[in-house]
């Protein structure tokens, strides 16, 4: 791979990004590196001096390193002797010219993209369990929690953001492609628009799939109306656009796809009872059939004219129950069948998949029935503790829970508030406080709890809340181990501290027994 000056130039002066320009040599020299990290930087490389860490020491480093370019907001005296080009935007700058770099690879995939407050990651790993069978294992998958870029387990690892920075996404994408994959499911962080790490990016297929509110605070969105503006790029840029006709703000949701989608690509699903206040026309419908405590049974529907011509009506199961995933499993139904999946296909993928930390169940003998779930706001807590108070019809619910620190602080509050609604007993404990006080953010759920309704404490040690949280449950009780999912850390001061995982640990004290 690599990058002539001359399409650098060209490339920012046609997005109107550059500021000026100074080259040192010819135009036709190739980078034949990219990087914003100068302890990675390879001969001949073009660097990006970005981010609000950046020190100019670190131009210094990689021009040492053999960086022959640098892109920045500002000229710096540490990158005399090397080409410059000033730009009025890094992170735009970023994206484009890594896509160029890397040859454009979205251009040879199919690309389905994400979006919501809750549901992102679910409804990835429900298609991708469907275009697996369909695409013969050629399917990638960005999600929070694993990057796929190819079939062998070395293409897969841990990811360490929803939505990578854009020189990483494309140089994600160059791999999937070089490695055979054909097709790419992708989450869509609203921080990946705020920070223009998907900017230029087109989906052939892009879902908006709830909002409601989280991600507010001082290192993420300003307010609520910063994060649903974010959150609706995602539609602006897709060809085909899905959204979920049950979203709060619908009516901004619609309005956004409609400013650069035709009518005609734009599709609505919603459940089968559900009217839309404006009376729009509903695409497709899906509706839960009886199920049991291990599984899921709906009937999925198209209903409108163009949405039959998909052709995936049919009865669907799913071994992940929560009625929030029928909703899930329907956006990845229709995902896959504009990707070419058949009913049997879906109906062969939707059937086994589990995902780490969703809906991951226990029981232990002589207490209660365990959940462990990556519920970690008010409506995906209110969702999951709504569904097991009325599939276990109205069992004593012990949560354990605790909220992170330096992000999501309207969290605190939504726990509060859904503990009071639905729980009997609240173990306040640690979820990744980073740089605050673990107690002080407990004191801050608890305070706005009812306690004549809800009987709370606060145990710190994590481990220690899960056992007492098991130990003190009854047989009919429920313990719902929150928020952390399969997460195998604690954020804690900067540095991810080793932790066993929620369901581990639930598993040890039951073996304990
Ligand atoms: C706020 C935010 O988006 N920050 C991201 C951003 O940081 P940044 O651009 O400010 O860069 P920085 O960390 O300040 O570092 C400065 C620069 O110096 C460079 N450097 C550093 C040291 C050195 O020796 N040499 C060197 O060149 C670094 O490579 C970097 O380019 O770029 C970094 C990658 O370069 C990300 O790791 C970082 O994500 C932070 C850690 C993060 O946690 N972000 C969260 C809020 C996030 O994005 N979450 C969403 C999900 C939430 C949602 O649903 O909205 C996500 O998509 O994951
Ligand atoms: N459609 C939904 N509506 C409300 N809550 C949901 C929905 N789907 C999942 N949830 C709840 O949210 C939790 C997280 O689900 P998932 O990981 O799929 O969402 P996400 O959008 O990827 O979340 P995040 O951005 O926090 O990583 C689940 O464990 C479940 O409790």
């Amino acid at each position: 791979m690599s990058l002539s000056l001359y399409a650098c130039m060209l490339i920012l002066k046609e997005h109107h990004l550059l500021k000026s320009s100074a080259i040192q040599k010819d135009l036709d020299t190739k980078m034949t590196d990219i990087t914003y990290d100068s302890r990675k930087v390879k001969n001949d490389a073009i660097f990006f001096c970005k981010g609000d860490n950046f020190r100019p020491i670190y131009l210094t480093m990689a021009k040492d390193n053999g960086a022959i370019t640098y892109v920045a907001e500002q000229p710096y005296p540490e990158g005399k002797g090397m080409n410059a080009f000033i730009v009025t935007n890094i992170q735009k700058a970023m994206a484009l010219l890594s896509a160029a770099y890397f040859d454009y690879p979205q251009d040879d995939l199919f690309v389905i993209a994400y979006t919501g407050t809750k549901g992102k990651t679910t409804s990835a790993y429900f298609t991708k369990g469907i275009l697996d069978i369909t695409t013969k294992h050629k399917t990638a998958l960005f999600s929070t929690l694993d990057r796929i870029v190819g079939p062998k387990p070395e293409q897969q690892f841990k990811s360490d953001l929803t939505t990578p920075e854009s020189l990483d996404l494309f140089h994600d994408m160059r791999e999937a492609v070089d490695n055979g994959m054909t097709h790419l499911i992708m989450e869509v962080s609203s921080q990946a628009y705020l920070r223009n790490r998907v900017f230029g990016l087109t989906y052939d297929v892009g879902f908006f799939l709830n909002i409601s509110s989280d991600h507010i605070g001082p290192n993420e969105h300003p307010d609520f109306d910063n994060y649903l503006h974010c959150k609706l790029q995602l539609l602006v840029n897709a060809r085909k656009c899905i959204i979920n006709a049950e979203t709060d703000h619908f009516d901004e949701v619609y309005a956004a796809a409609r400013t650069t989608t035709n009518p005609n690509s734009i599709y609505l699903f919603a459940a089968a009872d559900y009217q839309t206040p404006q009376n729009v026309e509903i695409d497709f419908r899906f509706e839960s059939k009886e199920a049991d405590l291990g599984t899921s049974r709906f009937i999925f529907t198209p209903v409108s004219e163009k949405a039959q011509v998909l052709n995936v009506q049919g009865d669907y199961q799913l071994s992940l129950i929560g009625d929030f995933n029928e909703s899930n499993a329907t956006a990845a139904i229709i995902a896959a069948a504009f990707a070419g999946a058949d009913t049997k296909e879906t109906q062969d993928g939707l059937v086994n998949v589990r995902i780490p930390g969703r809906m991951d169940t226990l029981a232990v003998p002589g207490h209660g029935q365990v959940y462990v779930d990556y519920a970690h706001n008010y409506v995906s807590m209110k969702v999951l503790l709504r569904f097991l108070q009325h599939e276990y019809q109205d069992p004593r619910l012990i949560v354990v829970v605790g909220s992170p620190g330096d992000k999501g602080v309207s969290r605190r509050p939504g726990f509060a508030k859904v503990l009071t609604e639905y729980a009997q007993v609240a173990l306040l404990t640690t979820d990744d406080p980073g740089f605050e006080n673990p107690q002080s953010i407990a004191e801050q759920i608890d305070k706005d709890i009812d306690h004549n309704k809800v009987d709370v404490s606060i145990v710190l040690d994590r481990k220690t809340a899960i056992k007492q949280a098991i130990m003190m449950s009854q047989p009919g009780d429920i313990v719902v181990l929150a928020g952390k999912g399969a997460d195998p850390y604690q954020k804690v001061r900067g540095i991810d501290t080793p932790y066993e995982t929620d369901l581990a640990i639930a598993q040890q004290i039951a073996d304990e027994l």
